[in-house]
């Protein structure tokens, strides 16, 4: 675990000033060119969850979808796409939110999941944690369980994790800063 962590770390680059002054950008497309390590990645991430209760994968768009579709075929559970206003073709409900750089409207289909399933949130990386308890309320409304959150990448400094633990206790990622 040590070693993939430290080859994680490696490979995410640090993009200051982007999209505005004062962000440090946590790029991960680096990662996404080392199949080996995504691969790993997905390995380490389902002996993590391998006897979790986990009925679906719900991925924010877009980075989260990353990984959550191989973690989603690794566990053999549905794959359910939480997307940005007005990009989804059917029937959805939505919730409003803060981001650290604006704010973000996300929707998820009505028939995403059925009534008491349990939900694990993926996404690529945790900021202030309002993507990751916006759908978590998405998941809610639809009378799912949140079971926890995945992230690959956690600003712990923006304490984002506080907003979560409410819905669930169950967090992790693979790196924190
Ligand atoms: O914890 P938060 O403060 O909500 O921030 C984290 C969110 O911000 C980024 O998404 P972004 O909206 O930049 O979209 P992208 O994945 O499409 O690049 C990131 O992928 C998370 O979804
Ligand atoms: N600092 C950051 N780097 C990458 N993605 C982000 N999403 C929100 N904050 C971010």
């Amino acid at each position: 675990m040590e070693a993939l962590i430290k080859q994680i770390e490696s490979e995410i680059r640090d993009v200051p000033d982007f999209p505005k002054e004062g962000i440090i950008f946590k790029d991960i497309t680096p990662l996404f060119k080392n199949p080996k390590l995504i691969k790993e990645m997905v390995a380490y991430l389902k002996m993590q969850y391998k006897d979790a209760p986990i009925d679906a994968i719900a991925g924010i768009e877009s980075r989260g979808f990353l990984l959550g579709v191989p973690l989603a075929l690794a566990l053999n559970v549905p794959f359910i796409l939480i997307r940005k206003k007005g990009k989804l073709p059917c029937k959805t409900i939505a919730h409003s939110y803060q981001l650290e750089y604006g704010e973000a409207t996300i929707e998820v289909h009505e028939d995403a999941i059925e009534p008491g399933q349990n939900v694990l949130i993926h996404d690529d990386l945790i900021a202030t944690g309002g993507s990751a308890s916006a759908a978590a309320e998405l998941i809610k409304k639809l009378k799912g369980n949140v079971y926890g959150f995945n992230f690959l990448i956690e600003l712990s400094f923006l304490n984002g994790e506080e907003n979560l633990r409410d819905y669930s206790k169950n967090i992790t990622s693979f790196v924190t800063y």
